[in-house]
């Protein structure tokens, strides 16, 4: 195996006749690994010249219409089929286009790159190869994230998927050696995550979502109850990643042994009229009592703190690693994502904005107050009255809440919730490959204010957090520069209440 950091790929050479379905359109476009979905690459249109044989697996959506047909393995592309039922995750988009295949890190839960595909808007595009010109214009940051606005681009002519056309990738891709000299990405299914906690409302949804990433090889389930049977039900789909069980503390190094990336979703939920911090008493010893297993068995892993009060089990895992003297402040992470993923969809909402397009660094801890947007920063520039401000960053903050008072007592976010870890996970196996420009916002021990955690935008890397954007906290708007002090306090008090926990825990083990 080698890895490579620029490959120049030749576009597949698509013929769409005019009795294709599909008509190209002006609109964003989004990648969507086929293969996912696809066991083997949809044949070409009736008249393509193209051979099977050379048909790649990415395909592109583009344009803003009802629903993607999904190839069916004989009759795609025949004006007479009828349409075939949509891609799970993707109603509403119609138009396809099909080019080489993809990074590895491209898979379809909206963790994907944004683009223009900007064509000929008279084209009739009897023939790919002739007619029409798309040009794709890379935008800065996609739902993923930051992305770098050179990190995938690619322009063709006279042809958009003609054999003049190239996609340009500059992100570094495990390829299989053979696959080099027929320039195409084999996405490499070779990292191991551990989900614990994994029968839960979060651990299961998530579970799924890791099960369709297509960089997983194992898929490690652990959790005290339940997990047998979530994990003989997500075997079942024809994924790369291999589903394994563990159930109760006897099984837990097993679980954790090896794995690149440790997601702990285990713990209480609130029910309604609760704060995060009421469930620090349950959790905190959960937490802490997971995090020895993982300092004993894995201390090189990425791990995923989700379980609440973030604000406080961060620290406390600190200092368990530390007690350990296993502490890596590069690889713990507080799941903060979900933050970032609501401020991108109520902003988007609120000004009209195409979801995909909007990306608003969330700073500071995740709970109240401690959440703080940066609606100024929000990608693309957009600009706010006060009273949106206001309106907006009181709705992120007291988003979690929303959940759990509509729930009633049946527990917090789960389905967001996998969907945002999900995305930290994809994120972080990403940046073990190699690629090299992953941004996400997450909370981590930090010199960004006096705290010594605290969530902001952090670049990550193989080793984990590379370097924390100081930028986003820069410029910032009076309302903003208020509400970070206003929130220190209370960030301040969780950060002190974890330690406080973990310190008195090592002297009761000391005193025994
Ligand atoms: N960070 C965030 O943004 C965010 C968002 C939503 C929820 N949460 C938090 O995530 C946690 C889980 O929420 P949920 O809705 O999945 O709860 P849940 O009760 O549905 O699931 C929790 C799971 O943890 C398991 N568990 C309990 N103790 C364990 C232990 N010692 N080892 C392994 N597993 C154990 C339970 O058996 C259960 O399956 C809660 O603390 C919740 O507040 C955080
Ligand atoms: O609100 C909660 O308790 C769960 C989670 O922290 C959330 O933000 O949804």
């Amino acid at each position: 195996m080698f890895i490579i950091r620029t490959l120049m790929l030749e576009m597949t050479p698509i013929v769409r006749p005019k009795t294709c379905p599909m008509k190209p359109t002006r609109g964003i476009g989004q990648w969507l690994v086929a293969h996912s979905f696809l066991p083997t690459p949809p044949p070409p249109c009736p008249s393509a010249k193209a051979s099977a044989a050379a048909l790649p697996y990415l395909v592109v959506t583009a344009g803003a219409a009802t629903s993607i047909p999904r190839p069916p393995p004989s009759s795609w592309g025949r004006a007479s089929t009828p349409p075939p039922p949509p891609f799970p995750f993707f109603p509403g988009l119609r138009d396809i286009l099909l080019l080489p295949p993809p990074r590895p890190s491209l898979w379809p839960l909206g963790l994907l790159p944004s683009f223009e595909l900007d064509m000929a808007s008279s084209a009739t595009i009897s023939s790919v190869g002739a007619q029409a010109a798309l040009v794709s214009k890379p935008r800065n940051h996609g739902i993923s994230g930051l992305k770098a606005s050179s990190s995938i681009s690619f322009e063709l002519g006279s042809s958009f998927l003609g054999k003049t056309g190239s996609l340009r990738e500059s992100v570094t891709t495990r390829v299989a050696p053979k696959a080099k000299s027929a320039a195409r990405i084999l996405p490499e299914a070779s990292y191991k995550v551990a989900v614990l906690g994994a029968a839960g409302g979060i651990g299961q949804p998530l579970g799924l979502l890791i099960k369709m990433s297509p960089l997983v090889s194992e898929l490690r389930l652990y959790d005290i109850a339940n997990v047998k049977g979530v994990a003989a039900d997500l075997s079942h789909c024809n994924t790369p990643s291999q589903v394994m069980d563990f159930t109760g503390p006897a099984e837990l190094a097993s679980c954790l042994k090896g794995v690149d990336v440790v997601v702990i979703p285990a713990g209480v939920p609130r029910k309604p009229g609760m704060t995060r911090d009421d469930l620090f008493n349950i959790n905190a010893g959960i937490v802490k009592s997971l995090i020895e297993a993982v300092a004993d068995n894995c201390p090189e892993a990425f791990i995923h703190i989700i379980s609440n009060p973030v604000n406080s089990t961060v620290p406390i895992a600190a200092e368990i690693l530390k007690q350990k003297g296993v502490y890596n402040p590069k690889k713990l992470f507080g799941v903060s994502t979900l933050d970032v993923v609501r401020a991108n969809t109520f902003v988007a909402q609120k000004k009209g904005l195409k979801l995909i397009d909007v990306d608003v660094p969330v700073v500071g801890g995740h709970a109240g107050i401690t959440i703080l947007p940066l609606l100024s920063k929000t990608r693309p520039s957009v600009t706010f009255t006060d009273e949106e401000t206001e309106q907006l960053t009181k709705r992120i903050q007291n988003a979690g809440t929303e959940v759990v008072e509509a729930k009633a007592g049946a527990g917090s976010a789960t389905l967001s919730m996998a969907y945002a870890a999900a995305r930290f996970v994809e994120s972080s196996l990403r940046a073990l490959a190699g690629d090299p420009d992953v941004y996400e916002c997450t909370y981590v021990q930090s010199e960004l204010t006096e705290l010594p955690f605290f969530a902001s935008r952090v670049k990550l890397g193989k080793n984990g957090v590379e370097s924390i954007i100081s930028s986003d906290l820069e410029g910032i708007t009076e309302y903003e520069a208020s509400a970070l002090e206003a929130l220190k306090p209370e960030l301040k008090a969780s950060i002190e209440k974890g330690i406080e926990f973990a310190h008195k825990q090592q002297g009761a083990a000391a005193s025994v």
